[in-house]
């Protein structure tokens, strides 16, 4: 779309809703918008008709500040669009977007009310335009969800949704598609009455031609010229740009040469209009005291309300998926304290027992007894995953052993007891060399009483300073683990937020009605908080008292780290949405760091066993330092004083900053 769209304006017409000079915008290599000038009047409908894929949209889209323009300048209603203190975007634009817009789970009363609390409407004033709307677009009842209406209802619920606060402009575009003819007539109807005030200007795109001969103004965005009459040269227009989509592949073949303006009431056999250069002006210089700057940057409650209801909302209307997010931590957490870190049970091991001496006497025999019963004792076959060998003289030179000073060295072999282990499986053959020395221990105790010391190793494990003699895998990887659910559920439940409400055209939307990228990303933030408040308290339950955990130290700092932690996870899934477009690589996004980060982050195996070069990595990852400090206050009972403590608060805070941060520059810098 090139050049002019300017509308002769008529005398007293001096006033103006939006006045494009010299707009460029591009997609990549694709310019869509080159020196673009166009002024709609105040108080008049300005039609856009053009072919598919002509920059229609686009044009809307950067009047209302959703695309940003490469060069020119833009006023809406007085001011550049998003100008500090400006209502545009804001109460004073209804935007009605080509895509629905609509959230699905909604019934038409939640949309209206919703955009009715955006607009700080009140729910007095929200009520009577909903009773309008419904009757004047012919809506169902208003408790009808959204995903239940038709195509063309939804059509009208979302153009209801932009009538809704009576807006001094309305930016639709294609509002009519899907509607029968009867309504569209009275929707092009009652917009000829809201302009009649004066004080509303509508700018409207439509295929359809009978509809907009009722525009005020009516721009044919079009490759041809001197055409007689709005048919031949949208008829005309229509052709040469499907001839144009087959014949020219190259990037510009989307970039429109010329346009036509039709003022209101014009006969049909008159000429087309053909626009002259753009008129030379200045552009008004708007100003703004740093107060009303400070409260256009801060966020609003108003509308962090309104959008933090709607989620709730949302949240109620699937109750299902509301029940699974909060069992799946409960489930996650109950299988790592089963399956994970336990003893090994049923382990089978051979016994070859060459002992010669009598059952009742026999050291091997009596050893043997003392091993935990998780051990299957079976004479050697093949296939276990150790075997136990005693020699034939094994129980007189273990005998010897004891009892003499000095003996040679093949009694010391026959009386020792030979362990062949299958080590495929670390964990099994570590177990089963724990098990063996304390059945040996135990069974030196039992034949040697208070003299078992004599044969004991010349180390002593005295009582441990933290945790206990019998303290398991599980212990270290539950603190981890309850870290890792909680960020990875967070990064799940937030990380295609953004991307379905933006190819929902949702985010467009709300954003042309006022609200910031801040405010959507601290509403996220909010309810995703209640989300995953529910779900620690359900986790602590489950490890405290269902599967013993121990825990030292103070409740609420551990409460506190994993829900901070878990704002670490909203606020990295809302870096992903905000900076990703499509669900498939959100997803690969989102699933892509799981393994890395659960492996770096010291969480199943402990930190130390890193390669260095890999360590330094690992230390700066959100999880490392603070399952380590979720370890200390759990097991060691320490508190916020000691380093490895707060260590663990800081990174967190630090990420959570960060996260929050780069997800809210991403999303300003993408709408
Ligand atoms: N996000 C995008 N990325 C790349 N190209 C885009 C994007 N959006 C639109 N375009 C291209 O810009 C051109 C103008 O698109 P636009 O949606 O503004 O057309 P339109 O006139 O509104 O079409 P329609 O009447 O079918 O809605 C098209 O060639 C389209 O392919």
């Amino acid at each position: 779309m090139k050049e002019d769209l300017e509308a002769p304006l008529s005398a007293g017409h001096e006033s103006f809703a939006i006045k494009c000079r010299d707009v460029c915008r591009s997609y990549g290599k694709l310019k869509v918008l080159t020196n673009l000038n166009l002024t709609v009047p105040q108080g008049q409908i300005y039609g856009l008709l053009g072919p598919s894929g002509c920059g229609k949209t686009t044009l809307l889209k950067c009047i209302v500040g959703t695309l940003k323009i490469s060069r020119g300048h833009i006023t809406v209603l007085g001011k550049p669009p998003a100008f500090p203190g400006h209502e545009v975007p804001g109460k004073m634009v209804g935007y009605m977007p080509q895509e629905l817009a609509l959230y699905n789970e909604f019934t038409i009363s939640d949309t209206l009310t919703f955009f009715g609390r955006i607009h700080g409407l009140t729910s007095k004033e929200t009520q009577a335009r909903m009773d309008f709307l419904i009757d004047f677009l012919h809506l169902p009842q208003k408790h009808s969800l959204v995903r239940n209406l038709s195509g063309g209802q939804r059509r009208r619920v979302s153009l209801g949704a932009a009538l809704l606060q009576n807006p001094e402009l309305l930016i639709l575009d294609e509002p009519t598609v899907g509607v029968d003819p009867v309504l569209r007539a009275k929707i092009w109807q009652h917009l000829v009455e809201i302009v009649k005030t004066g004080k509303v200007s509508v700018i409207i795109t439509t295929h359809y031609i009978e509809e907009a001969r009722q525009a005020n103004v009516l721009v044919l965005i079009c490759p041809v010229c001197c055409l007689q009459t709005l048919e031949h040269a949208f008829l005309q227009l229509c052709e040469t740009s499907d001839q144009n989509s087959t014949q020219e592949s190259s990037s510009e073949s989307g970039t429109l040469e010329k346009d036509q303006t039709f003022p209101n009431g014009r006969d049909e056999s008159e000429p087309i209009l053909a626009v002259g250069p753009p008129p030379v002006e200045e552009v008004p210089k708007c100003t703004v005291d740093w107060k009303e700057r400070a409260r256009h940057i801060l966020p609003k409650g108003r509308n962090i309300g309104a959008l933090v209801i709607k989620t709730m909302v949302r949240m109620k209307r699937m109750p299902g998926s509301l029940c699974f997010q909060f069992l799946l931590p409960v489930i996650q957490i109950s299988l790592i304290c089963l399956c994970v870190g336990g003893d090994p049970k049923g382990i089978k091991v051979a016994v070859v027992n060459n002992d010669t001496s009598p059952a009742s006497s026999s050291y091997s025999q009596s050893l043997l007894s003392f091993l935990d019963n998780s051990i299957s004792l079976l004479i050697y076959k093949g296939e276990y995953w150790g075997v136990i060998g005693f020699g034939q003289n094994f129980t007189s030179y273990l005998t010897k052993r004891i009892l003499q000073r000095q003996v040679s060295k093949e009694v010391i072999d026959g009386g020792s007891v030979h362990v062949w282990l299958d080590l495929t499986n670390r964990q099994i053959g570590l177990m089963l060399q724990k098990q063996l020395h304390q059945a040996f221990q135990t069974f030196i105790d039992y034949k040697l009483g208070s003299a078992a010391y004599l044969a004991a190793l010349p180390i002593k494990f005295e009582e441990p300073i933290y945790g206990s003699l019998n303290t398991d895998f599980t212990t270290y990887v539950t603190p981890g683990a309850v870290l890792s659910i909680s960020f990875y559920l967070a990064v799940g439940l937030t990380a295609l937020s953004f991307v379905l409400e933006r190819k929902e055209g949702l985010l467009d939307r709300c954003w042309v009605a006022g609200v910031s990228s801040m405010e959507t990303m601290l509403a996220h933030l909010f309810s995703q908080l209640f989300v995953i408040s529910v779900q620690i308290v359900l986790m602590l339950l489950f490890i405290l008292l269902v599967f013993k955990i121990p825990n030292e130290g103070s409740l609420f700092l551990v409460v506190c780290l994993i829900v901070l932690q878990g704002v670490t996870g909203i606020s990295f899934g809302l870096v992903i949405s905000a900076g990703i477009d499509d669900e498939q690589s959100a997803n690969q996004a989102a699933l892509g760091i799981f393994y890395p980060n659960l492996i770096l982050s010291g969480i199943i195996w402990p930190v130390e066993c890193i390669p260095y070069p890999l360590r330094y990595l690992s230390l700066v990852l959100p999880q490392t330092y603070a399952s380590e400090s979720l370890r200390c206050i759990m097991y060691r009972g320490w508190g916020l004083s000691e380093m490895m403590v707060w260590r663990g608060f800081a990174v967190t805070l630090g990420w959570n900053t960060f996260f929050l941060i780069l997800a809210t520059v991403i999303l300003k810098l993408r709408t």
